[in-house]
This record gives structure tokens, sequence and C-alpha cells, in this order.
């Protein structure tokens, strides 16, 4: 568990970069702190690793004061992933992720051993640990830094915009991999990030910070989209957040109905293992399908498949990708307006 209590920064030139920041992350927890350039989120994730100290106020990490423990000590026991992963050029893959093990005393041949099974984890193939960091993709690289950082198998690890450098799709891939990787090692997690989808996305907790270092609201995600704090916090969270709250309603509600295989209507085409390929229009044309909902996921991706849909019936799949059912937007609506009470 991670305790800010009363923590202020002041620098040398009196900005005040956190005003009093009160927050408990909790044990085992992805917490994400959010908000505009400037509003001091950098400044507390390095106030844990005494990177910076704290002008007044104490930082607990597991009950123990940080200015209490030699730094090194500290670092020992926190993961730091930082954007553009922050690799060492001239090592090879492998030997980025072995230095720490190195560092704590590990032969160099146990050291590898746990780097070649930690990029494993992580999803990158053995045979990249022979390359050098500019020979991978940017998405690649961040994987890296993540696997160096779990390299000393640490409680806590702070991520500060680890994947701002890559594009959206990529982003989305390295996100999930996180959440991945946190259901397997329920670590203490403090992720930095200035952008509020990827915040809702992997946060349990979302602490929203406004410039001069003041915590706005720390709620859970859906929390935040459907009760915003106040203005500031409306406005950053966005405009569409009614929809995107949608994230966080389950289609367990969502009944699914039979869908047309045949007849002179849209049809649904399914290949031999009955998942879906395509759709055929009355006039016989072939038109690829919308998007695809799992049975129970969130109705933001049940209304989404009936948007997209060509005929306007939403697509449900098993967790083998195989149909299960349709589904219209009016009936998706209807589940969200029910729940609504
Ligand atoms: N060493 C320093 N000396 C003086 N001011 C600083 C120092 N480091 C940061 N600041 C200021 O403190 C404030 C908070 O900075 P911080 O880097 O924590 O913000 P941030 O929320 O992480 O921003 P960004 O999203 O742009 O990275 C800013 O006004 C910044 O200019």
């Amino acid at each position: 568990m991670i305790e800010f209590r009363d923590v202020t920064k002041r620098f040398d030139d009196g900005t005040v970069a956190v005003d009093g920041l009160e927050l408990v992350v909790e044990a085992g927890t992805i917490t994400v702190f959010v908000g505009p350039s400037g509003c001091g989120k950098t400044t507390s994730l390095r106030m844990v690793n005494r990177m910076i100290d704290p002008t007044s106020g104490t930082v607990l990490v597991d009950g123990a004061d940080v200015m209490g423990v030699d730094p090194p000590k500290l670092r020992r026991g926190i993961g730091y992933v930082i954007q553009q992963a922050g690799l060492f050029p001239h090592r090879t893959v492998l030997d980025n992720v072995a230095t720490v093990p190195l560092l704590t005393g590990w032969t160099r041949r146990a050291a590898r051993t746990r780097a070649a099974e930690l990029l494993e984890l992580v999803g990158l193939p053995a045979e990249l640990g022979r390359r050098y960091p500019a020979q991978l993709s940017g998405g690649q690289q961040q994987r890296v830094g993540v696997a160096r950082a779990l390299a000393a198998d640490p409680p806590v690890l702070l991520m500060d915009e680890p994947f701002s450098a890559v594009d959206p799709v990529v982003r989305e891939g390295l996100q999930d991999e996180l959440l991945r990787l946190q259901a397997e090692l329920a670590k203490t997690i403090v992720f930095v990030t200035h952008d509020i989808d990827e915040a809702v996305r992997i946060g349990e907790k979302v602490a929203v910070m406004r410039v001069g270092g003041r915590l706005a609201q720390y709620a859970p995600p859906a929390e935040l989209l459907a009760h915003p704090a106040d203005d500031f916090v409306a406005g950053f969270v966005g405009r569409d957040r009614g929809y995107r709250s949608l994230s966080f309603v389950d289609s367990s509600g969502v009944e699914v109905g039979e869908a047309p295989t045949d007849g002179d209507g849209w049809r649904l085409v399914l290949d031999d293992d009955r998942r879906p390929r395509s759709w055929v229009a009355p006039d016989g044309a072939v038109v690829p399908g919308g998007s695809l909902y799992e049975v129970g996921a969130p109705v933001r991706g049940a209304l989404d498949a009936a948007l997209s849909s060509p005929s306007g019936l939403g697509v449900a799949v098993d967790g083998d990708g195989r149909l299960a059912g349709v589904v219209t937007a009016r009936q998706v609506l209807d589940v969200i307006e029910r729940r609504r009470g």
C-alpha cells in the first residue's frame, strides 16, 4: 500500500507542484494519476521512490515513511517504467532486462535465464533478446521496459506515461497486456497519463489532478464518469462520458435473438465453425459485418455491434468466436434504461 499524507512539494523557485495530496493506493491495485500538463502527476509519482523528496507531509510505502529508507534500497522494491522505455542503447535487449538482477548479485547465467522468462511474460519472442533496443518497434521497446521493471519482482511498479510514445492501436495492445500481467502478478501500480481514456481503461481507481497539484477527485472510473465531482472533472473526462460509461455496464441483461441465416431479408453468413463472416443484403450483395461483441461483455460493445452492423442487427459471439445471436440497438438501450431504474 502507498499512502500520501498531506504531501506538498514546493520547488526552489517557489513552484508548488503538489499541494496537500491525500491519497491511498491499495496494495495489488492499479491507480492512475491523470490531469492536464503540469498538474503534478510526475512529481507525485517520483516522491514514492525518492527521486524527489516532499517539502512537507509523508509518503509511506507499506507503512514505512520513504524518507527513512535509503534510496537505493527503496528503489529495489519499486520498479520504474518511463516513456520510450529508457533502455540502454548499447546493451542487448536480454542484457537490459538482466541489469537489475545482476546488480542485486545474481550470477550472469541466472540473470539471463530470468530475463528470458520475463521477455516471454511480456509477450516478446525469445530471439528479440539478442537485438539492440534500436532494432525494435516502439511497442516492443515498451514491453522490454516493463520486463526490465519487473526483473527484481518488486511489489510496487511506477509507470510514467509508459505508452504515450506509441500509436493508439499499439497502445491499446500494451494496455491489454498490462491488465493481463496484473491479473497474474497483482502488483501495486501507480500509472501516470494525461489521457483520460487510458486512465479509465486501466485504472481501478483514478486520481484526477488539477494544475497547482491539487486532487480534484479520486474514484473508480465508473463513478468518475457517472458522477464527476465538479465542472473541472466533468470537462476533463469529456463530453462523451455518458457513452464511455457504458464500458462499465455488463450486457448480461441483453437477450440475444436468433440470427437470420436464410430467407429474403438480410442474411448472416457463417463459416464451418459457425463464426460470423459477413452479411448478405436483400439484393444479394455481400457486405462486411460490423463489430462483434462477446455475450456478457460491457454494453458499449453490444451497442457498437448493433450500430456498426449493416443490417442493424449486432452480432453476439461466445468465448470461441462462434455465433450466439443478434441484438438491436433498441434492445440494448432498453436494458440501459432499465438499469437506470
Ligand atoms: N525541478 C523543478 N523545478 C521547478 N519546477 C518544477 C520542477 N519540476 C517540475 N516543476 C513544475 O512543477 C509542476 C508540476 O510538474 P510535473 O512534471 O509533476 O507535472 P505533470 O503533471 O507530470 O506534467 P506533464 O503531463 O506535462 O508531464 C509544473 O508546473 C512544472 O513546471
